[in-house]
């Protein structure tokens, strides 16, 4: 039986300040910043050990990633980064306050947005200061993989050819994995592993900082999950 952790980086700014994050680089809070600590004393009070970490290119996520293995003594364990594990992209809701929004556009139009699967945010352009196509780490990007909007079925399409190339090999080699990742590439990942429905997938939401463990059979099925409190 194989064992993978899956977990949403710590409370960031613009968690703490209600606004619409997606692909924003902003920091953890404070209270991130001790919200990643716990879970890594978490990981290491319940006996987890990891070969290999996987996170985005997003520092809310990395630092996360990075606090909690050094709570658990293992900042030595090789650690993948890749944008396919990014948040899923805002469109030109990022940066926007989700109260004002709702006052805007109303409360079922914005929970569609942020919950429905094949829903769009409005798209920026990329003229926009928020295109990916401005920052470095995006260069090795092709022109069409840069978003300008993403609903949660297109972060799950870019999201599995990571989760199949580098993620399932390493649990196939018998390799203890941690992801450190967003609240919503999470859900397209669980939509993947539990064959989830749109409608179940919508009412998932993951809280920040709190480790989501899955055993796995010899094929890499669920047969169990839980959070670790
Ligand atoms: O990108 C964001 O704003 C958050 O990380 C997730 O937001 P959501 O709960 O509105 O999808």
């Amino acid at each position: 039986m194989q064992k993978l952790v899956l977990l949403r980086h710590g409370e960031s700014i613009y968690n703490l300040e209600n606004r619409f994050t997606g692909w924003t680089d902003v920091d953890l809070s404070e209270e991130g910043f001790r919200q990643a600590e716990q879970a890594g004393q978490l990981l290491l009070r319940n006996g987890f050990t990891f070969d290999v970490g996987f996170t985005s290119v997003l520092k809310r996520s990395i630092k996360t990633m990075h606090i909690v293995l050094d709570q658990m003594d293992h900042l030595w364990i090789p650690v993948k980064k890749s944008w396919r594990l990014n948040e899923r992209f805002y469109g030109a809701l990022q940066g926007l306050n989700k109260q004002e929004t709702i006052d805007r556009y109303g409360e079922e139009q914005v929970h569609k947005w942020r919950r429905d699967p094949h829903e769009s945010p409005p798209p920026i352009t990329d003229q926009d200061e928020r295109f990916p196509g401005h920052y470095l780490r995006y260069d090795d990007l092709t022109y069409r993989e840069l978003p300008l909007t993403e609903n949660l079925s297109e972060t799950m399409t870019r999201a599995l050819p990571f989760w199949h190339e580098r993620i399932v090999p390493a649990l196939r080699s018998d390799q203890k994995v941690i992801i450190c990742a967003h609240g919503n590439s999470l859900r397209a990942l669980i939509q993947y592993i539990e064959n989830l429905s749109d409608e179940e997938v919508t009412r998932l939401d993951i809280p920040t900082a709190k480790p989501w463990v899955y055993e796995l059979d010899d094929r890499l099925n669920s047969t169990k999950h839980y959070y670790i409190e």
